[in-house]
């Protein structure tokens, strides 16, 4: 994944989902539930205007459950239905029909007094790269992947998959860009190893893991190694080293593979449940 955006590539993309929104209902958009502010487009409140809205907490299983519960009501005042979710598991999804039939029930309303009967609700999936957009539609769809031809008045093309009766999903996710002029957004999404490391080098990377710790879950680095809240970020690192035996040739403390390992315990939730973005920060 990468996030080679260009300016025409850009464009191109908002316009193809100006076209695609044109025929749904519904807009489920997918955020990293470590990063819910990062993770999303700035323009899909405007593109989705006018029309239904869903968030999908997605990666819940790596992110701090009582961050979550605040996210998920900082989004519900705002105005969205909102959901947590680890994609790769089928849990929860029978439940999510029922969220969408709830946050379209003025749709279904609307066509029960024109007649219209059992018109299953169109709806799209959106986020940026690597939030779990295929995931989740495979999830969903499971086995009852049944995929509905053109219709009449639909954009030659759009295929549509049919989730029980009441549900029709479009099934190609739109893929939306993060912020990423902003530098602090660039950052976290390389902390949840959405971008290529190379935006920051795995030593600087480390550094910021260990201020997030420090700010937000100094238990976790108490609990494991012996520094305290004045051991400078550099030095816990030296640290980690040490007690992980990551040794270098000369039989020094190897900084850049202790780097490695604290990356990787925190992207996997090996180091536990962490929210890097939280929401009493924004309001
Ligand atoms: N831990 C965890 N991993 C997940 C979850 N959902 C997706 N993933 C992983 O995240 C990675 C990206 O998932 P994709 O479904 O490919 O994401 P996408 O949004 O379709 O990505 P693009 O095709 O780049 O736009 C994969 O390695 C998934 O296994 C989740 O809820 N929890």
């Amino acid at each position: 994944m990468n996030f080679q955006w260009y300016p025409g590539h850009m464009t191109k993309a908002k316009r193809q989902m100006q076209e695609d929104i044109k025929l749904i209902d519904l807009v489920i958009e997918l955020v990293d539930a470590r990063i819910p502010l990062s993770s999303r487009n700035p323009d899909i409140d405007d593109i989705g205007k006018n029309k239904f809205r869903l968030i999908l907490m997605n990666k819940s299983d790596l992110a701090d459950k009582r961050q979550s519960e605040e996210w998920s009501k900082y989004f519900q005042a705002k105005g969205y239905f909102v959901y947590g979710l680890d994609a790769r598991t089928k849990n929860g999804m029978k439940k999510i029909t029922d969220i969408i039939m709830e946050a379209c029930k003025e749709k279904i309303e609307r066509d029960r007094r024109r007649g219209i009967k059992n018109r299953p609700i169109r709806a799209m999936v959106v986020g940026i790269p690597n939030v779990g957009k295929s995931t989740f539609i495979n999830s969903y769809a499971g086995k009852a992947v049944a995929k509905t031809g053109n219709k009449p008045g639909v954009t030659k093309g759009k295929q549509w998959i049919r989730m029980g009766k009441n549900v029709e999903l479009l099934d190609t996710p739109g893929i939306l860009w993060p912020k990423f002029e902003d530098q602090m957004v660039g950052l976290r999404l390389a902390l949840v190893g959405s971008i290529k490391d190379e935006i920051l080098n795995t030593d600087e990377l480390a550094v910021e893991v260990i201020k997030l710790l420090k700010d937000k879950y100094p238990g976790i680095l108490h609990d494991r190694y012996d520094v305290n809240e004045d051991t400078k970020e550099v030095d816990i690192i030296y640290e980690i080293a040490k007690n992980r035996n990551c040794i270098s040739k000369g039989n020094e403390p190897d900084f850049g593979k202790a780097a490695v390992l604290l990356i990787d315990e925190f992207r996997s939730g090996t180091l536990g449940k962490i929210t890097v973005e939280w929401c009493k920060d924004y309001e």
